[in-house]
């Protein structure tokens, strides 16, 4: 099963295919299945080795994939499939307003199942305030296993705000997931681990990046050692 005490570095594909190019480099895949043309039949299908964490982002949140109960549906019928160790719903998504698809029904799903689930926020223009992010995170961690705040960084400043939040929370015993999107805030991908963040995303191929600002999935990995970030195959050993 999953845990997310130490870090772990997600290759983040839309094609399941990349499973043997990411295995060197990365804990798990993250599955966008917004991204992927068929991605049931890709999950049916799957035989690699690396865990699966599923993300299908709605358009309201930076992704591809239209709102609606379709969207659910396909988060539903993925956790069923046993290679998925993971399920990544939006904050927004999670008690919802009535005009937005609810995924709470995916949430209790996969608490049945003991999933863990990343609650995601995503901000495409801004870093906010640390008490802004503090009450986002907190209350993501109230409703599931990990939360993720992928905010932007638009000066490298921007990014203090985010690692302070990032060690405030996981000295408090939240679980977090921090990175900040853009190219003044791609440091923050290769240190916010060492303030606790515990997953980190990198696409195998730097033209299909799934946000702005990614190193690319051997870079990051060659980050990480560099700055001796404890990942889940030390702990193996
Ligand atoms: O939410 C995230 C984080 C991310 O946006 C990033 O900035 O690395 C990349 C996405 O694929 C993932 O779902």
């Amino acid at each position: 099963m999953l845990q997310f005490e130490s870090f772990h570095l997600a290759a983040s594909t839309p094609n399941l295919d990349d499973e043997p190019a990411a295995r060197p480099h990365a804990d798990l895949l993250e599955f966008r299945m917004d991204l992927a043309a068929d991605p049931l039949s890709a999950l049916g299908a799957y035989d690699g080795e690396l865990p699966i964490m599923v993300t299908n982002r709605p358009e309201w949140e930076g992704g591809e994939h239209p709102d609606g109960p379709e969207r659910r549906d396909q988060l539903l019928d993925a956790l069923s499939e046993p290679a998925v160790a993971a399920v990544d719903l939006e904050l927004r998504a999670l008690q919802a307003p009535t005009d937005r698809t609810d995924l709470d029904p995916v949430l209790d799903r996969a608490q049945e199942l003991g999933l863990p689930v990343v609650v995601s926020v995503h901000d495409f223009e801004r870093v906010p305030s640390r008490s802004t992010l503090l009450g986002l995170a907190q209350r993501g961690c109230r409703l599931g296993s990990v939360a993720k705040l992928a905010m932007t960084a638009t000066d490298p400043g921007d990014v203090l705000d985010l690692l302070a939040a990032t060690q405030d929370l996981t000295t408090c015993g939240h679980t977090v997931a921090t990175m900040a999107m853009g190219a003044p805030g791609a440091h923050s991908r290769a240190i916010a681990p060492l303030y606790g963040s515990k997953i980190g995303y990198a696409p195998i191929d730097p033209e299909s990046a799934t946000a702005p600002g990614q190193f690319d999935l051997a870079t990051l990995d060659g980050l990480l050692e560099t700055f001796d970030v404890e990942r889940p195959a030390d702990s193996k050993v």
